[in-house]
């Protein structure tokens, strides 16, 4: 009976209804038309999950899992919608059937579909997923073990701190000279950087001792960030307790993965690939929760299997906005350890330690890549911001009771409810928490720029380090607590209260880039801040006034400024709000998180531990509505659909 009504649909009105529902986007409707033409026997039912499968991926799930209880959830929020039963009768066991039916689907990649167990993939996914998976079972598979009792004297060098119990940073070090890959997670401050600066230390001095040398690659997925680790690493490597011609060895430039793979113009192809992989025997990539899945097949594709890949992160960040939580994924496990009795045994001979506390329950739940793993558990830079590392552990624990004592507990967090109809929101952010982080002084300090040329550098720099005291983020892009409205509602502010001009361009405007431009050697997410520059030739002064011209200043990943023509920008947007999607590779003194006043599905976990741990002083959370919709954000934790672990 159900067939017969489903036959009798129009099959192209059925899926734009569904589009203009907004449960299915052009692109999706696209793929299935384009299936229904290579296919045309192919049962509408599976071509309606082919669209599905599509549609996941702006979720960011690699594949539509059918085996998932929340399945009626993930597909079309609460309800289904009127008529969907009769379009795709029965429920995921059906479609299940239908699918391993279907010309349009195989489980080895052969056909534009891919049924691999419960999980339907369009295939570009599905062999990318297998791509990354089979790379690192090659790489944990590479041993580059160095014998553990030799390990001992220079790891106890580069460790000198005593300390009572389990050393992770030491151990993550050891682990990471056993395989090809290793893995190294932990929270804001807890020697991520530290620890990597160790282990290049520990393994150029290995290679130098046998009269090689390592070359050595850092990267990170973003600008900012590669701006931000080549800072830190900068001052760790100086500070590494090893010879001079080792220290020399190790490189403090940090650059980006586009970079580092070689972006082609007009192609989403990159340089270097399984024909011709980078020239590196060691590539470290920070910020490895921001890699998708699509960037890390492209990553690993690049490099030839005996180059050692070491990965950093914070696996409890937001993943990626494109399809894939890599990191998330390949972290599953990190916080219980799950060693293998060689592993414990491998520690206590390099280090001396004993992590038989956590080693796996049973032998079938340890992998080889939770061999390679470590997570950093303290938080070193808490002296500064105590307050801050309580409240993401509140946040990660779900544990409400202990967010709103966070609260109370520190004056580094504040949270404030706000109303909708006053300009308390500008006010705040205008006067900063003590003057000089707030958006007066910074544009006080824009409108006194230096008398030569050649302190313009220092002078925009130093800018640009003045807009990271204070950032505004939140969670929507959209809708009136998000970004949009917030930039268009603080810009009518300060054009009211003539701190800045009407018009698009003005000295102080903060923008982010919203695209990759190569030509201008500029990524998306880059942030610039637009500031009067002396003009180089002509020197001669207008009404008493040195000329300047207004340019926006970026600064690139290896610190140097670079001025550029507003005009010659096109991918930018302003940024006194800020996405905490955007904000992930950066950090800020201060961070301010607007929530809005009802709860809303794309306020997550994740992304409240984010937008918490983007401050490195305070955080303050400016609420809208009820403490509900903290509440329910905190206990909505993402799960995005992928089968990297069992895979793993
Ligand atoms: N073992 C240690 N003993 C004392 N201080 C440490 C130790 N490890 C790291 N630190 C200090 O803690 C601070 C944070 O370390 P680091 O930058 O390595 O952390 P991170 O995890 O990379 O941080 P983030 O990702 O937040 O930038 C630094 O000032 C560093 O010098």
């Amino acid at each position: 009976m159900q067939t017969d009504l489903f036959a009798a649909l129009d099959w192209q009105d059925a899926l734009l209804t569904l589009r203009d529902n907004q449960l299915l986007r052009d692109l999706d409707v696209a793929i299935a038309r384009f299936l229904q033409q290579q296919c045309p026997q192919a049962s509408h039912e599976v071509l309606l999950l082919a669209a599905f499968t599509s549609q996941q991926q702006a979720s960011g799930h690699l594949c539509l899992d059918l085996g998932n209880d929340e399945l009626d959830r993930q597909l079309w929020g609460n309800a289904p919608p009127d008529g969907i039963r009769t379009l795709l009768p029965g429920g995921p066991g059906d479609w299940l059937r239908a699918l391993q039916h279907s010309p349009l689907v195989s489980d080895n990649g052969t056909t534009p579909l891919v049924l691999d167990g419960p999980r339907l993939y369009l295939r570009r996914n599905w062999a990318q997923e297998v791509a990354v998976a089979e790379a690192i079972g090659t790489r944990l598979h590479t041993p580059t073990e160095v014998d553990a009792r030799a390990l001992r004297e220079p790891l106890s060098q580069l460790f000198p701190d005593h300390s009572d119990g389990i050393n992770w940073q030491q151990v993550a070090c050891a682990l990471a000279t056993r395989r090809a890959l290793a893995i190294i997670t932990g929270g804001p401050g807890t020697g991520k950087t530290t620890t990597v600066v160790r282990l290049l230390g520990l393994l150029q001095s290995l290679a130098m001792a046998d009269d090689q040398r390592l070359r050595i690659r850092l990267a990170a997925p973003t600008g900012k960030a590669a701006a931000r680790l080549t800072e830190s690493i900068g001052e760790q490597v100086k500070a590494l307790q090893v010879a001079d011609n080792v220290r020399d060895a190790i490189p403090t430039e940090v650059t980006t993965l586009h970079r580092l793979l070689g972006t082609r113009p007009d192609s989403r192809h990159f340089r270097h690939h399984r024909h011709n992989p980078l020239h590196a025997d060691l590539v470290v990539v920070d910020e490895a929760s921001m890699i998708d899945m699509d960037m890390m097949a492209s990553l690993l594709d690049a490099l030839a299997p005996t180059t050692r890949l070491v990965l950093l992160g914070d696996k409890d960040q937001l993943a990626s906005v494109e399809a894939g939580a890599v990191m998330g994924d390949l972290c599953r496990h990190a916080h219980e350890g799950r060693y293998r009795p060689e592993t414990v045994a491998f520690v206590q001979a390099s280090c001396a330690m004993d992590i038989s506390d956590y080693q796996a329950g049973a032998p079938h739940s340890a992998s080889d890549l939770g061999q390679q793993t470590a997570m950093l558990r303290t938080n070193w830079r808490s002296k500064d911001s105590p307050g801050i590392s309580e409240l993401a552990t509140a946040v990660n624990g779900n544990d409400a009771g202990s967010v709103s004592q966070a609260f109370k507990a520190h004056d580094s967090l504040q949270r404030q409810r706000l109303t909708d109809d006053d300009n308390s929101l500008e006010q705040r952010l205008l006067r900063g928490r003590n003057g000089d982080d707030g958006l007066a002084a910074l544009f006080q300090a824009v409108a006194q720029p230096p008398q030569r040329r050649a302190d313009f550098d220092d002078w925009a720099r130093e800018r640009l380090r003045q807009l990271t005291r204070q950032q505004l983020l939140s969670g929507l892009r959209s809708g009136p607590f998000g970004v949009e409205a917030l930039n268009q509602r603080i810009t009518h502010h300060l054009q009211q209260q003539d701190l800045i001009p009407e018009r698009e361009w003005y000295a102080g405007r903060p923008v982010m880039m919203t695209r990759n431009d190569y030509q201008l050697g500029l990524m998306n997410g880059d942030m610039g801040l637009a500031l009067p520059l002396l003009e180089e030739t002509g020197r001669e002064e207008q009404n008493g006034q040195p000329h300047t011209l207004l340019r926006v200043a970026f600064q690139l990943p290896d610190g140097r400024i670079k001025w550029v023509l507003p005009s010659r920008l096109d991918g930018v947007e302003t940024v006194y709000a800020m996405t905490v999607h955007k904000s992930q590779g950066s950090e800020f003194n201060h961070a301010l998180l607007v929530l809005p006043d009802t709860p809303h599905p794309l306020l997550t976990r994740e992304l409240i531990y984010t937008a918490v741990t983007r401050a490195r002083q305070h955080f303050t959370l400016l609420e809208y509505g009820p403490p509900a919709v903290l509440n329910q954000a905190v206990a909505r934790a993402t799960r995005r659909a992928s089968g990297l672990t069992e895979r793993l």
